[in-house]
């Protein structure tokens, strides 16, 4: 049987775009049953998306190279070009935060199916309203947090959950930071206000993503959501978040989150993030966004307060091919195949349980966007 093609229209020609479409470009053995073409690429500017194309997609995608699908990309001088091509029927928004609400409300109600780079948006209320406009037409709709789909993840919930190599899970340290501040213009969009700029909006989710990987999915935890969410922010020059520290409670599991991200410096080197358990250990070596490698380590004693004994450390290690975000890509394909509105392993809730975590923290530290930015405000 032919493959399912999912026809991708690509909004915004920046970096994450350019690396979406590489990804969707390489030709895999595994991936038999979905299959990507790239039907329309859009930027503000026409010449972009024609160099663009050039630069990443010359024959198109995979689809279209095995001749499933006839005609190359197209290049368009605006979004709305994409939005009301024939061909395309999913669309990945790859532009700046404080877009992603208007992209997607355009993308929906030209009736098309969106995959929206993280943060979904700016808040739970523009969230809602996606989400909402999405269930109404029939569209599917999902935040692009590619980290979900990578076999290293998937990996490290079966030893956590179904293996369960270290124990009953109580804390999850992370610290996902990258050195931008004073290296670049602090007009970057990091930097920028009115992009909704700042640690948090940047590498917050994946910091979060740790606790919802290793507490919230616990099955223990029986999806309730996390408590006594407290963040603390340290302010950049420009008004946005430098540093937010992020602490949570997940009271049936008696356990607790302790995220960080910082624009001031590099993540602590080979230790991204720390699971613990009463039997051990597991760290998470790599970006938090890309993870290929955990170490898994064991105690070797019986319960006691004092660890004197350790196994011999494992390590596990998943390479990517490309970047890594055709897992992604080949999800939002079978879900589209099957009909489906919202993918499992990105669900609506998640990103809206994200985005209330945001809206908490922003408030506690008086993280205020110009007026405007946000196109609907969270009461
Ligand atoms: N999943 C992941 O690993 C990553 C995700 N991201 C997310 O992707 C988004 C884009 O990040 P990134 O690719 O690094 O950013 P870039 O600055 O490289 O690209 C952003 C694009 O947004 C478009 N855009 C629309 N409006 C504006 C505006 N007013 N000013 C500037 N650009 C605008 C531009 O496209 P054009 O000029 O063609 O119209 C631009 O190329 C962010 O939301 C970020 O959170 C980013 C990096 C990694
Ligand atoms: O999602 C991201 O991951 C990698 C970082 O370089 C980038 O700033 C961020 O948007």
């Amino acid at each position: 049987m032919s493959p399912f093609v999912a026809s991708w229209g690509i909004i915004g020609c920046g970096w994450i775009s350019s690396m979406f479409v590489k990804n969707l470009c390489v030709v895999r053995s595994d991936d038999t049953d979905v299959a990507h073409s790239i039907a329309a690429v859009g930027s503000r500017d026409k010449s972009k998306a024609e160099a663009f194309i050039r630069e990443n997609c010359p024959n198109g995608g995979p689809a279209q190279s095995n001749g499933l699908v006839e005609a190359n990309p197209v290049a368009c001088g605006s979004y709305q070009d994409v939005y009301e091509n024939a061909k395309v029927n999913i669309i990945y928004i790859g532009t700046l935060n404080n877009t992603h609400y208007t992209e997607a409300k355009a993308a929906l109600e030209a009736g098309k199916n969106v995959l929206v780079e993280k943060p979904a948006c700016l808040n739970v209320a523009e969230w809602d309203s996606l989400v909402s406009i999405a269930k109404q037409r029939g569209l599917f709709l999902m935040e692009g947090v590619w980290t979900r789909f990578l076999p290293l993840v998937y990996e490290l919930q079966d030893q956590l959950f179904n293996k369960k190599v270290i124990g009953d899970i109580k804390n999850v340290t992370a610290n996902f930071s990258m050195a931008f501040y004073n290296i670049v213009p602090d007009s970057h969009r990091n930097f920028a206000l009115e992009s909704a700029g700042g640690a948090m909006f940047d590498l917050g989710p994946y910091i979060v993503l740790c606790a919802i990987l290793a507490l919230y999915h616990n099955p223990a935890n029986e999806r309730s959501k996390p408590e006594n969410v407290r963040g603390v922010m340290s302010k950049a020059r420009t008004g946005v978040d430098l540093s937010t520290t992020i602490l949570m409670d997940f009271p049936k599991l008696e356990a607790n989150a302790v995220l960080t991200t910082s624009f001031a410096y590099c993540s602590p080197k080979d230790e991204r993030c720390i699971i613990t358990g009463t039997k051990g250990e597991i760290v998470l070596n790599d970006g938090l966004s890309r993870l290929t490698q955990m170490t898994i380590k064991q105690i070797d004693q019986e319960p006691a307060p004092r660890v004197l004994k350790w196994k011999e450390n494992v390590v596990v290690s998943r390479p990517l091919p490309g970047f890594g975000l055709m897992f992604e890509a080949d999800a939002v394909a079978r879900s589209l195949r099957d009909g489906k509105l919202e993918n499992p392993r990105m669900p609506h809730e998640e990103s809206r349980m994200v985005l209330k975590i945001f809206d908490q923290v922003r408030k506690q530290n008086e993280y205020v966007l110009p007026d405007g930015i946000e196109k609907i405000k969270s009461q």
